[in-house]
């Protein structure tokens, strides 16, 4: 994660235009004053920077749930704010010349609007969730050019590895995407997908409800997949096997094939390790035997006035509302010049989604961006409106 360790964090005036960079306004949690968020612009890209505040050393650095497709916009809005308010940087590890990563940023890697808006339809689609060191990925593309691949993964460092290895292999048939693989899925078209990877999920035998396959993941897998389309997991873990086998079997109108330490044609780095250890691998094939119905999601991200009093919005930090099929967990709260913004999940247990609203004179909004536009976030905004009108 891009970040500046500095000596002392100093304010601007807000709004303020530097280098091309926009700082809108800051938010201060309510509950710990030396947390700051800094509402920034770059390029069309909003997002904010996240301050932290320690005696004699503080943190500069991006805000993981807002934090943009480009990296290079992240690096520019770190150092336009340190020249702006005159920081003192005693470390960072922002570059100060930019790599040309961000070339191929512009074309491979995508943020989620891209899909939702206008979903690539132009060629047959396969999907690789949790992609880690992209091997298979990358094997994939290379060898099918005529299949549009879109890789899924949250762990930014993978992705930026992927991004190069695609650049140097010239690949034109590979898209990124940063995000949960569980909430991408919802706004798949029905019926367009040829296969979707999961291989070695992490088992989460703690946490079950983070799990990629679940019965919503394997319901979407199942809209979303072409007929004889397939979802595979592939699992060194027999715990996670003996969960998906159960999970799977659940579903009609599906064929499901299991193989135990079947070869690939090409074996992941956690692949690796695991036959060197001896670790029996497990392949759980299921084929899609039925065609779906097209998908429709209706709905809008509209509030009306807020019924409740700033004070009493603040007074919902740390509670938890429960519905039917999901909740809405208010995280934080921040105070702004002119009202207040709430860090809120909500949605469905297994497939959570984590925003900023913003409620001022002006009333209730989304900031940066509307929740992704999903039966499960439609059915949870409502909710959350219910609750803000009191
Ligand atoms: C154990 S690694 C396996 C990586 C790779 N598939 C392989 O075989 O080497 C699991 C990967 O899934 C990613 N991941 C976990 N949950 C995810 C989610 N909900 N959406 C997208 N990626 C996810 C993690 O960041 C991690 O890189």
């Amino acid at each position: 994660m891009p970040h500046l360790h500095i000596e002392e964090f100093k304010q601007i005036d807000f709004p303020k235009v530097y280098d091309e960079v926009s700082f809108n306004f800051i938010a201060s949690n309510a509950m710990h004053e030396d947390e700051k968020l800094i509402s920034t612009t770059v390029e069309d890209e909003d997002f904010f920077l996240l301050v932290k505040e320690e005696e004699n050393k503080s943190l500069l650095k991006t805000d993981k749930l807002t934090r943009p497709a480009s990296i290079h916009n992240v690096h520019r809005a770190l150092l336009a704010y340190a020249k702006a308010a005159g920081l003192h940087v005693i470390n960072s590890n922002v570059p100060q010349t930019q790599k040309n990563i961000h070339l191929q940023e512009v074309t491979a890697l995508k943020k989620i609007e891209y899909f939702a808006n206008k979903f690539p339809l132009d060629k047959e689609v396969r999907i690789e969730v949790g992609f880690g060191s992209g091997r298979h990925l990358l094997h994939q593309a290379a060898t099918h050019p005529d299949v549009l691949f879109i890789g899924i993964e949250i762990h930014r460092p993978s992705i930026e590895q992927v991004l190069k290895q695609s650049v140097i292999q010239k690949l034109n048939n590979l898209l990124v995407l940063d995000y949960d693989a569980r909430l991408f899925m919802e706004l798949v078209p029905s019926n367009i997908v040829g296969a979707i990877y999961v291989h070695f999920p992490v088992p989460w035998d703690k946490k079950p409800h983070r799990r990629v396959i679940s019965t919503s993941f394997i319901e979407e897998a199942r809209r979303v997949l072409k007929v004889g389309g397939t979802l595979e997991l592939r699992t060194d873990s027999e715990n996670y096997y003996a969960y998906s086998y159960e999970t799977f079997i659940a579903f009609n109108k599906t064929t499901l094939q299991i193989n135990k330490n079947k070869d690939i044609a090409i074996s992941s780095k956690y692949e690796d390790r695991w036959k060197k250890m001896e670790k029996n691998i497990y392949d759980v094939t299921m084929i899609n035997d039925e065609l779906s119905e097209p998908l429709t999601i209706e709905g809008d991200f509209t509030f009306s006035k807020p019924g409740l009093s700033f004070d009493e919005i603040t007074g919902l930090h740390n509670k938890t509302f429960r519905f039917e099929d999901g909740f809405m967990h208010f995280e934080r709260v921040y105070k702004t010049k002119n009202g207040v913004m709430l860090r809120l999940s909500m949605g469905s247990f297994d497939r959570p989604e984590h925003l900023y609203i913003i409620i001022d004179e002006k009333g209730i909004s989304y900031y940066p961006d509307l929740p992704l536009k999903s039966r499960s976030n439609l059915k949870a905004h409502k909710e959350l409106g219910k609750i803000l009108h009191g």
